[in-house]
Protein backbone atom coordinates (compact mmCIF):
# COMPACT_ATOMS: atom_id res chain seq x y z
CA UNK A 1 0.00 0.00 0.00
CA UNK A 2 1.19 3.51 -1.02
CA UNK A 3 0.51 6.28 1.71
CA UNK A 4 1.13 10.22 0.82
CA UNK A 5 3.28 11.62 3.77
CA UNK A 6 1.95 15.00 4.69
CA UNK A 7 2.20 16.98 7.79
CA UNK A 8 -1.49 16.28 7.34
CA UNK A 9 -2.69 14.04 10.16
CA UNK A 10 -5.42 12.75 7.24
CA UNK A 11 -2.56 10.63 5.56
CA UNK A 12 -4.16 8.73 2.26
CA UNK A 13 -4.13 5.72 1.17
CA UNK A 14 -3.88 5.04 -2.88
CA UNK A 15 -4.97 1.94 -2.57
CA UNK A 16 -7.98 1.40 -5.00
CA UNK A 17 -10.74 -1.35 -5.78
CA UNK A 18 -8.84 -3.85 -7.79
CA UNK A 19 -5.73 -3.90 -5.78
CA UNK A 20 -5.22 -6.39 -2.54
CA UNK A 21 -7.66 -5.57 -0.10
CA UNK A 22 -10.42 -4.28 -3.12
CA UNK A 23 -11.50 -0.73 -1.74
CA UNK A 24 -10.69 2.68 -1.07
CA UNK A 25 -9.40 3.27 1.95
CA UNK A 26 -8.40 6.37 4.38
CA UNK A 27 -6.20 6.38 7.92
CA UNK A 28 -8.96 8.42 9.12
CA UNK A 29 -12.60 8.87 8.28
CA UNK A 30 -14.72 12.04 7.45
CA UNK A 31 -13.33 14.50 4.95
CA UNK A 32 -15.22 17.34 3.53
CA UNK A 33 -14.24 15.98 0.28
CA UNK A 34 -16.06 12.67 1.13
CA UNK A 35 -18.90 14.04 -1.32
CA UNK A 36 -16.35 14.28 -4.34
CA UNK A 37 -15.18 11.58 -6.53
CA UNK A 38 -13.54 11.54 -9.88
CA UNK A 39 -16.20 10.24 -11.99
CA UNK A 40 -19.09 11.57 -10.12
CA UNK A 41 -20.06 8.81 -7.50
CA UNK A 42 -19.86 9.52 -3.93
CA UNK A 43 -16.63 8.88 -2.25
CA UNK A 44 -16.09 6.24 0.16
CA UNK A 45 -15.70 7.78 3.89
CA UNK A 46 -14.19 5.38 6.45
CA UNK A 47 -14.64 5.20 10.15
CA UNK A 48 -11.74 3.62 11.97
CA UNK A 49 -11.50 0.79 9.22
CA UNK A 50 -15.60 0.41 8.39
CA UNK A 51 -16.66 0.70 4.94
CA UNK A 52 -19.49 3.21 4.86
CA UNK A 53 -20.38 3.75 1.42
CA UNK A 54 -22.88 6.60 0.60
CA UNK A 55 -24.33 4.78 -2.60
CA UNK A 56 -26.54 1.84 -2.20
CA UNK A 57 -24.88 -0.85 -4.25
CA UNK A 58 -21.56 0.26 -2.64
CA UNK A 59 -19.66 0.66 -5.80
CA UNK A 60 -17.46 3.50 -6.11
CA UNK A 61 -15.12 3.96 -9.49
CA UNK A 62 -15.35 1.35 -12.53
CA UNK A 63 -16.77 -2.26 -12.46
CA UNK A 64 -14.14 -5.00 -12.82
CA UNK A 65 -14.70 -6.54 -15.98
CA UNK A 66 -15.01 -10.20 -14.33
CA UNK A 67 -18.30 -9.00 -13.36
CA UNK A 68 -19.90 -9.61 -16.88
CA UNK A 69 -18.61 -13.65 -16.10
CA UNK A 70 -21.82 -15.34 -16.44
CA UNK A 71 -25.23 -15.31 -19.10
CA UNK A 72 -22.91 -17.05 -21.98
CA UNK A 73 -19.95 -14.41 -21.45
CA UNK A 74 -16.49 -17.32 -20.29
CA UNK A 75 -13.81 -16.30 -18.04
CA UNK A 76 -12.13 -17.01 -21.58
CA UNK A 77 -13.80 -14.12 -23.56
CA UNK A 78 -12.89 -11.62 -20.48
CA UNK A 79 -9.20 -12.64 -20.88
CA UNK A 80 -9.34 -12.21 -24.53
CA UNK A 81 -10.55 -8.17 -23.84
CA UNK A 82 -8.50 -7.71 -20.86
CA UNK A 83 -5.56 -8.61 -23.63
CA UNK A 84 -6.96 -6.35 -26.07
CA UNK A 85 -6.81 -3.42 -23.33
CA UNK A 86 -10.62 -3.80 -21.84
CA UNK A 87 -10.23 -3.90 -18.30
CA UNK A 88 -13.85 -2.65 -17.19
CA UNK A 89 -17.54 -3.20 -17.31
CA UNK A 90 -17.17 0.91 -18.51
CA UNK A 91 -14.94 0.36 -21.19
CA UNK A 92 -17.07 -2.31 -22.81
CA UNK A 93 -19.92 -0.18 -22.37
CA UNK A 94 -18.55 2.82 -23.74
CA UNK A 95 -16.89 0.99 -27.15
CA UNK A 96 -18.84 0.50 -30.55
CA UNK A 97 -19.60 -2.94 -31.32
CA UNK A 98 -17.16 -2.51 -34.72
CA UNK A 99 -14.46 -2.00 -32.11
CA UNK A 100 -15.29 -5.15 -29.94
CA UNK A 101 -15.63 -7.73 -32.85
CA UNK A 102 -11.89 -6.85 -33.90
CA UNK A 103 -11.30 -8.76 -30.73
CA UNK A 104 -9.56 -11.72 -31.26
CA UNK A 105 -12.49 -14.50 -30.81
CA UNK A 106 -15.11 -12.53 -29.63
CA UNK A 107 -17.84 -13.35 -32.28
CA UNK A 108 -20.42 -10.75 -33.44
CA UNK A 109 -22.92 -12.52 -31.48
CA UNK A 110 -20.36 -12.27 -28.14
CA UNK A 111 -20.58 -8.36 -28.92
CA UNK A 112 -24.04 -7.95 -28.51
CA UNK A 113 -24.33 -9.83 -25.42
CA UNK A 114 -21.33 -8.14 -23.50
CA UNK A 115 -22.61 -4.60 -24.58
CA UNK A 116 -26.01 -5.85 -23.34
CA UNK A 117 -25.20 -6.92 -19.62
CA UNK A 118 -22.58 -4.17 -19.45
CA UNK A 119 -25.44 -1.45 -20.37
CA UNK A 120 -27.11 -3.20 -17.30
CA UNK A 121 -24.48 -2.18 -14.85
CA UNK A 122 -23.88 1.32 -16.84
CA UNK A 123 -26.42 3.53 -17.10
CA UNK A 124 -26.37 4.98 -20.76
CA UNK A 125 -30.03 6.81 -21.10
CA UNK A 126 -31.08 10.28 -20.44
CA UNK A 127 -30.70 11.81 -17.09
CA UNK A 128 -31.95 15.10 -16.12
CA UNK A 129 -29.97 18.22 -16.56
CA UNK A 130 -30.59 18.77 -12.78
CA UNK A 131 -28.89 15.02 -11.90
CA UNK A 132 -26.31 16.40 -14.52
CA UNK A 133 -25.78 19.71 -12.91
CA UNK A 134 -25.20 17.70 -9.32
CA UNK A 135 -22.79 15.49 -10.84
CA UNK A 136 -20.70 17.94 -12.05
CA UNK A 137 -20.66 19.99 -9.39
CA UNK A 138 -19.02 16.60 -7.57
CA UNK A 139 -16.30 16.66 -9.99
CA UNK A 140 -12.90 17.08 -8.72
CA UNK A 141 -10.28 19.63 -10.24
CA UNK A 142 -6.50 19.14 -9.44
CA UNK A 143 -4.66 22.21 -8.73
CA UNK A 144 -2.03 23.48 -10.75
CA UNK A 145 -0.57 24.98 -8.16
CA UNK A 146 -0.87 28.78 -8.95
CA UNK A 147 -4.02 29.83 -7.83
CA UNK A 148 -4.71 32.32 -10.49
CA UNK A 149 -4.71 30.03 -12.88
CA UNK A 150 -7.10 27.37 -11.08
CA UNK A 151 -9.74 30.78 -10.69
CA UNK A 152 -9.26 31.10 -13.98
CA UNK A 153 -9.89 27.37 -15.27
CA UNK A 154 -12.81 27.31 -12.56
CA UNK A 155 -10.77 25.12 -9.69
CA UNK A 156 -7.86 23.87 -12.04
CA UNK A 157 -7.45 20.89 -14.62
CA UNK A 158 -10.90 19.13 -14.96
CA UNK A 159 -11.16 15.25 -14.27
CA UNK A 160 -13.05 13.17 -16.44
CA UNK A 161 -12.20 15.17 -19.29
CA UNK A 162 -9.24 15.80 -21.75
CA UNK A 163 -7.57 19.19 -21.44
CA UNK A 164 -4.65 20.31 -23.85
CA UNK A 165 -1.68 22.79 -22.92
CA UNK A 166 -0.39 24.13 -26.49
CA UNK A 167 2.42 26.83 -27.02
CA UNK A 168 6.22 27.27 -27.57
CA UNK A 169 8.85 26.09 -26.25
CA UNK A 170 9.74 27.23 -22.99
CA UNK A 171 6.58 28.56 -21.63
CA UNK A 172 6.09 25.90 -18.91
CA UNK A 173 4.21 22.93 -20.28
CA UNK A 174 5.87 20.30 -18.90
CA UNK A 175 6.33 22.21 -15.90
CA UNK A 176 2.79 22.30 -15.60
CA UNK A 177 2.88 18.12 -16.30
CA UNK A 178 5.37 18.33 -13.30
CA UNK A 179 3.37 20.09 -11.27
CA UNK A 180 0.20 17.96 -11.61
CA UNK A 181 2.05 14.94 -11.46
CA UNK A 182 2.09 15.87 -7.75
CA UNK A 183 -0.45 17.09 -6.93
CA UNK A 184 -2.78 14.81 -8.31
CA UNK A 185 -1.45 12.82 -5.44
CA UNK A 186 -2.71 15.55 -2.81
CA UNK A 187 -5.68 15.00 -1.00
CA UNK A 188 -8.95 16.48 -2.49
CA UNK A 189 -9.19 19.22 -0.02
CA UNK A 190 -5.80 20.27 -0.48
CA UNK A 191 -6.43 20.67 -4.47
CA UNK A 192 -5.94 16.90 -5.18
CA UNK A 193 -7.03 13.89 -6.81
CA UNK A 194 -5.93 11.53 -4.06
CA UNK A 195 -4.62 8.93 -7.12
CA UNK A 196 -1.29 8.54 -8.78
CA UNK A 197 -0.28 9.77 -11.70
CA UNK A 198 0.40 7.98 -14.91
CA UNK A 199 3.43 9.88 -17.27
CA UNK A 200 3.83 9.41 -20.93
CA UNK A 201 6.63 11.14 -22.50
CA UNK A 202 7.73 11.30 -25.93
CA UNK A 203 10.20 13.71 -25.91
CA UNK A 204 12.03 12.40 -23.23
CA UNK A 205 12.12 15.77 -21.52
CA UNK A 206 10.27 14.37 -17.96
CA UNK A 207 12.68 15.10 -15.39
CA UNK A 208 12.32 12.99 -11.64
CA UNK A 209 14.28 16.22 -10.22
CA UNK A 210 11.85 18.22 -10.27
CA UNK A 211 9.04 16.06 -8.93
CA UNK A 212 11.15 16.12 -6.00
CA UNK A 213 11.22 19.19 -5.51
CA UNK A 214 7.85 20.01 -6.12
CA UNK A 215 6.80 17.34 -3.83
CA UNK A 216 8.66 19.37 -1.16
CA UNK A 217 6.91 22.82 -2.16
CA UNK A 218 3.64 20.46 -1.01
CA UNK A 219 4.88 18.61 1.97
CA UNK A 220 4.89 15.47 0.40
CA UNK A 221 7.39 12.58 1.28
CA UNK A 222 9.46 13.33 -1.89
CA UNK A 223 10.17 8.87 -2.36
CA UNK A 224 6.48 8.08 -1.56
CA UNK A 225 5.57 10.86 -4.25
CA UNK A 226 7.97 9.89 -6.93
CA UNK A 227 6.87 6.15 -6.35
CA UNK A 228 3.03 7.56 -7.24
CA UNK A 229 4.62 8.53 -10.56
CA UNK A 230 4.49 5.56 -13.51
CA UNK A 231 6.84 6.45 -15.88
CA UNK A 232 7.32 5.44 -19.85
CA UNK A 233 9.11 6.46 -22.53
CA UNK A 234 7.47 6.23 -25.53
CA UNK A 235 9.30 5.73 -28.79
CA UNK A 236 6.57 5.91 -31.90
CA UNK A 237 3.18 6.40 -32.24
CA UNK A 238 2.46 2.50 -32.11
CA UNK A 239 4.27 2.25 -28.80
CA UNK A 240 2.65 5.40 -27.59
CA UNK A 241 -0.73 3.76 -28.46
CA UNK A 242 0.49 0.79 -26.92
CA UNK A 243 1.08 2.57 -23.57
CA UNK A 244 -2.04 2.90 -23.21
CA UNK A 245 -3.84 -0.72 -23.31
CA UNK A 246 -1.39 -0.98 -20.27
CA UNK A 247 -2.53 2.22 -18.69
CA UNK A 248 -6.03 0.52 -18.65
CA UNK A 249 -4.86 -2.10 -17.07
CA UNK A 250 -2.87 -0.10 -14.05
CA UNK A 251 -5.97 2.04 -13.45
CA UNK A 252 -8.23 -1.35 -13.27
CA UNK A 253 -5.57 -2.33 -10.68
CA UNK A 254 -4.66 0.94 -8.13
CA UNK A 255 -6.34 4.40 -7.92
CA UNK A 256 -5.23 6.86 -10.70
CA UNK A 257 -6.14 10.69 -10.89
CA UNK A 258 -3.82 11.72 -13.80
CA UNK A 259 -2.69 10.66 -16.90
CA UNK A 260 -0.26 12.84 -18.42
CA UNK A 261 0.89 12.52 -22.11
CA UNK A 262 3.59 15.10 -23.45
CA UNK A 263 3.62 15.85 -25.80
CA UNK A 264 0.83 14.14 -28.31
CA UNK A 265 1.82 15.36 -31.61
CA UNK A 266 5.39 14.97 -31.12
CA UNK A 267 5.99 11.22 -32.46
CA UNK A 268 3.27 11.51 -35.23
CA UNK A 269 5.41 13.76 -36.77
CA UNK A 270 8.52 11.82 -37.21
CA UNK A 271 6.45 8.56 -38.31
CA UNK A 272 4.19 9.82 -40.29
CA UNK A 273 5.51 12.58 -43.46
CA UNK A 274 4.13 14.37 -45.66
CA UNK A 275 0.41 14.60 -47.57
CA UNK A 276 0.12 10.59 -48.60
CA UNK A 277 0.53 9.76 -44.74
CA UNK A 278 -1.95 12.63 -43.38
CA UNK A 279 -4.93 10.65 -43.54
CA UNK A 280 -3.49 7.63 -41.81
CA UNK A 281 -1.57 9.44 -39.16
CA UNK A 282 -5.32 11.32 -38.48
CA UNK A 283 -6.85 8.11 -38.52
CA UNK A 284 -3.74 6.83 -35.66
CA UNK A 285 -4.28 10.52 -34.10
CA UNK A 286 -8.37 10.16 -33.61
CA UNK A 287 -8.00 6.30 -31.65
CA UNK A 288 -5.46 7.63 -29.15
CA UNK A 289 -7.55 10.83 -28.47
CA UNK A 290 -10.55 8.57 -28.42
CA UNK A 291 -8.76 6.06 -26.06
CA UNK A 292 -7.87 8.70 -23.60
CA UNK A 293 -11.26 10.25 -23.56
CA UNK A 294 -12.68 6.37 -22.88
CA UNK A 295 -9.74 6.17 -19.88
CA UNK A 296 -10.98 9.81 -18.69
CA UNK A 297 -14.99 8.76 -18.77
CA UNK A 298 -13.86 5.08 -17.52
CA UNK A 299 -11.54 5.76 -14.47
CA UNK A 300 -12.89 9.67 -13.87
CA UNK A 301 -9.05 10.14 -14.13
CA UNK A 302 -8.01 14.12 -16.10
CA UNK A 303 -6.19 13.59 -19.08
CA UNK A 304 -3.68 16.23 -19.85
CA UNK A 305 -2.09 16.48 -22.90
CA UNK A 306 0.82 18.76 -24.31
CA UNK A 307 0.87 20.21 -27.81
CA UNK A 308 3.22 22.18 -29.96
CA UNK A 309 2.27 25.19 -32.43
CA UNK A 310 2.80 26.46 -35.83
CA UNK A 311 2.96 29.55 -37.46
CA UNK A 312 -0.91 30.33 -38.74
CA UNK A 313 -0.38 30.86 -42.59
CA UNK A 314 -4.42 30.77 -43.40
CA UNK A 315 -6.74 33.73 -43.38
CA UNK A 316 -7.49 34.33 -39.71
CA UNK A 317 -3.59 35.21 -39.56
CA UNK A 318 -3.75 38.23 -41.08
CA UNK A 319 -6.29 39.52 -37.96
CA UNK A 320 -4.51 37.60 -35.77
CA UNK A 321 -1.74 39.55 -33.51
CA UNK A 322 -0.36 36.47 -32.35
CA UNK A 323 -0.90 33.93 -35.47
CA UNK A 324 -0.07 30.47 -34.14
CA UNK A 325 -1.62 27.46 -33.75
CA UNK A 326 -1.93 24.14 -31.85
CA UNK A 327 -1.01 20.96 -34.67
CA UNK A 328 -2.77 17.82 -35.13
CA UNK A 329 -5.93 19.78 -36.51
CA UNK A 330 -9.86 19.04 -35.93
CA UNK A 331 -8.79 15.72 -34.39
CA UNK A 332 -7.22 17.85 -31.90
CA UNK A 333 -9.68 20.32 -31.74
CA UNK A 334 -12.72 18.41 -31.07
CA UNK A 335 -10.94 15.93 -28.99
CA UNK A 336 -9.75 18.61 -26.70
CA UNK A 337 -12.19 19.21 -24.03
CA UNK A 338 -10.80 22.47 -23.10
CA UNK A 339 -7.48 24.03 -24.82
CA UNK A 340 -5.17 26.58 -22.95
CA UNK A 341 -2.36 28.79 -24.51
CA UNK A 342 0.94 29.66 -22.87
CA UNK A 343 2.84 32.41 -23.89
CA UNK A 344 5.79 33.60 -22.60
CA UNK A 345 5.69 36.59 -20.20
CA UNK A 346 8.27 38.68 -18.31
CA UNK A 347 10.80 37.02 -16.48
CA UNK A 348 9.46 33.93 -15.38
CA UNK A 349 6.41 34.56 -15.61
CA UNK A 350 3.95 33.16 -18.56
CA UNK A 351 0.69 33.38 -19.94
CA UNK A 352 -2.36 31.16 -19.54
CA UNK A 353 -5.19 32.04 -22.28
CA UNK A 354 -8.78 30.21 -22.74
CA UNK A 355 -8.15 29.48 -26.32
CA UNK A 356 -11.74 27.09 -26.45
CA UNK A 357 -13.98 25.31 -23.47
CA UNK A 358 -17.51 24.23 -23.30
CA UNK A 359 -17.54 26.54 -20.38
CA UNK A 360 -14.85 28.71 -19.40
CA UNK A 361 -14.96 32.67 -20.83
CA UNK A 362 -11.83 33.57 -23.58
CA UNK A 363 -10.03 35.39 -21.06
CA UNK A 364 -6.05 35.16 -19.25
CA UNK A 365 -4.38 35.34 -16.85
CA UNK A 366 -0.34 35.23 -15.41
CA UNK A 367 1.54 32.29 -13.49
CA UNK A 368 5.18 31.67 -12.45
CA UNK A 369 7.56 28.78 -12.79
CA UNK A 370 9.55 28.63 -9.99
CA UNK A 371 11.73 26.32 -7.85
CA UNK A 372 8.46 24.20 -6.72
CA UNK A 373 6.46 24.34 -10.04
CA UNK A 374 3.93 26.36 -11.25
CA UNK A 375 3.24 28.68 -8.71
CA UNK A 376 1.91 32.50 -9.10
CA UNK A 377 3.32 35.13 -9.96
CA UNK A 378 5.62 37.57 -7.52
CA UNK A 379 7.63 40.69 -8.31
CA UNK A 380 10.46 38.33 -7.86
CA UNK A 381 9.37 35.85 -10.83
CA UNK A 382 8.48 39.04 -12.78
CA UNK A 383 12.18 40.62 -12.44
CA UNK A 384 13.97 37.61 -13.06
CA UNK A 385 14.61 35.64 -15.93
CA UNK A 386 14.39 32.29 -16.12
CA UNK A 387 16.59 29.78 -13.44
N1 LIG B 1 13.76 24.63 -11.35
C1 LIG B 1 13.27 25.60 -12.10
N2 LIG B 1 12.98 26.79 -11.56
C2 LIG B 1 12.50 27.80 -12.32
N3 LIG B 1 12.25 27.69 -13.64
C3 LIG B 1 12.53 26.52 -14.21
C4 LIG B 1 13.03 25.42 -13.48
N4 LIG B 1 13.19 24.38 -14.32
C5 LIG B 1 12.80 24.81 -15.54
N5 LIG B 1 12.41 26.10 -15.47
C6 LIG B 1 11.98 26.94 -16.59
O1 LIG B 1 10.91 26.34 -17.26
C7 LIG B 1 10.97 26.72 -18.63
C8 LIG B 1 10.81 25.49 -19.49
O2 LIG B 1 9.51 25.11 -19.35
P1 LIG B 1 9.00 23.74 -19.98
O3 LIG B 1 10.09 22.71 -19.88
O4 LIG B 1 7.73 23.46 -19.34
O5 LIG B 1 8.86 24.17 -21.48
P2 LIG B 1 7.85 23.59 -22.54
O6 LIG B 1 6.75 24.57 -22.72
O7 LIG B 1 7.47 22.20 -22.19
O8 LIG B 1 8.76 23.66 -23.82
P3 LIG B 1 9.31 22.50 -24.76
O9 LIG B 1 8.36 22.44 -25.87
O10 LIG B 1 10.67 23.02 -25.13
O11 LIG B 1 9.40 21.24 -23.93
C9 LIG B 1 12.31 27.35 -18.89
O12 LIG B 1 12.12 28.75 -19.02
C10 LIG B 1 13.08 27.02 -17.63
O13 LIG B 1 14.01 28.02 -17.29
Amino acid sequence: MTQIATDDPQAIDLSYRGDDDEEVTETQGGRDSSNKSHNGNHAVVLDDDVMVDEEDDGQVGPSPIETLIGNGITTGDIKKLQDAGYYTVESIAYTPKKALIIVKGISDQKADRLISEASKVVPLGFTTATEFHQRRAELITLTTGSKQLDTLLGGGIETGAITEVFGEFRTGKSQLCHTLAITSQLPVDMGGGEGKCLYIDTEGTFRPVRLVSIARRFGLDENEALDNVAYARAYNADHQMQLLKQAAQMMSQSRFSLLIVDSIMALYRTDYSGRAELSARQMHVAKFMRTLQRLADEFGIAVLITNQVVAQVDGGAIFNPDPKKPIGGNIIAHSSTTRLYFKKGKGRNRICKIYDSPCLAESETVFAIGEGGIMDPTDETENNEDA
